[in-house]
């Protein structure tokens, strides 16, 4: 089956983004004068239908408030945000349904968002009702709950009598059932166990390959980007220092800051106490 995304075509582009979030007079903490230097600075991005990137960087660097700019969620201080033609700017409900529709998000711990009274059905139904998707909404709910290897036969369980598991794959079907052309997930599979984590990966790969999805993923694990994302964008300090193929990030970082990405994540993988000790045949 193929993506509608609302019909609409074309690229997901951030061109010369800045954006600081605003000081507060007093922050939580009691501290008067807080200053804010800016969170974003001059960030483009594109993201074409039928591709993936990988959006990488330390804590801190920027890579939620460029999601969340990206989502319309946020106005930026300069510079646009389009998908195909169209300029986005956050604005009135009514006015954005065509781009909520195009572009999906999947937030952490996706599962942990649904409601355990519900059923999955009506999960699925909500955001086709809230964005006025045309056509049979139950019907739609199946397709997307199939995309996701969910049996259809459980449209009418409550989210709380289902696996982690198949919660997990219930929270992606939701943002697939409104037909996005799209996917921002913010670390979807942090917190899954390992068996759990490498199915949803899977079936993200998936859905870029076989169906056409642009997905941005945002990970920490350097791991996650290699498997599912053909490019990957690293960012530090508000500002993307380096986007390429992943393999060639990876394999040789041209950053300092991508260099040491890579670096914490091969200790991290092979820490010094279980990597092999060097027999000494000689
Ligand atoms: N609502 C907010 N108000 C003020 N400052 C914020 C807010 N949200 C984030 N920040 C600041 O903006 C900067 C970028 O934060 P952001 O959450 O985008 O980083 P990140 O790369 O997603 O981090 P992480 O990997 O920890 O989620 C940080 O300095 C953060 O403290």
């Amino acid at each position: 089956m193929s993506n509608s995304g609302g019909s609409v075509t074309g690229a997901l582009a951030a061109d010369g983004v800045s954006f600081a979030y605003p000081a507060p007079r007093v922050s939580s903490c009691g501290v008067h004068g807080t200053r804010h230097d800016g969170t974003l600075h001059n960030v483009s991005f594109h993201l074409a239908p039928g591709s993936s990137t990988a959006l990488v960087g330390n804590s801190g660097s920027g890579k939620s408030t460029l999601v969340r700019i990206l989502l319309a969620l946020a106005k930026p201080s300069a510079g646009t945000v389009a998908l195909g033609a169209r300029e986005v700017k956050p604005g009135p409900a009514r006015s954005l349904r065509w781009y909520r529709q195009a572009v999906q998000y999947i937030p952490q711990n996706p599962a942990g968002s649904l409601d355990p009274r519900m059923t999955v059905s009506q999960l699925l139904r909500e955001p086709l009702r809230q964005l006025r998707v045309a056509g049979n909404h139950r019907a739609l709910a199946g397709e997307a709950l199939e995309r996701v290897e969910v049996p259809a036969g459980l449209l009418d369980c409550r989210a709380g009598e289902l696996s982690g598991g198949q919660n997990q794959r219930v929270a992606i079907a939701r943002a697939l059932a409104v037909q996005p052309a799209y996917l921002l997930a913010d670390e979807p599979v942090s917190g899954l166990d390992l068996p759990l984590r490498n199915t949803v990966l899977s079936l993200l790969g998936t859905l870029v390959r076989q169906e056409g999805l642009g997905l941005l993923l945002v990970t920490h694990d350097l791991s996650t980007a290699a498997r599912v994302c053909g490019t990957t964008a690293v960012m530090a300090h508000g500002r993307i220092v380096e986007h390429g193929p992943t393999h060639r990030v990876l394999d040789s970082p041209g950053s300092p800051e991508a260099s040491a990405l890579v670096q914490a994540s091969a200790t991290l993988h092979f820490p010094q106490a279980s990597r092999p000790v060097p027999r000494d045949d000689a």
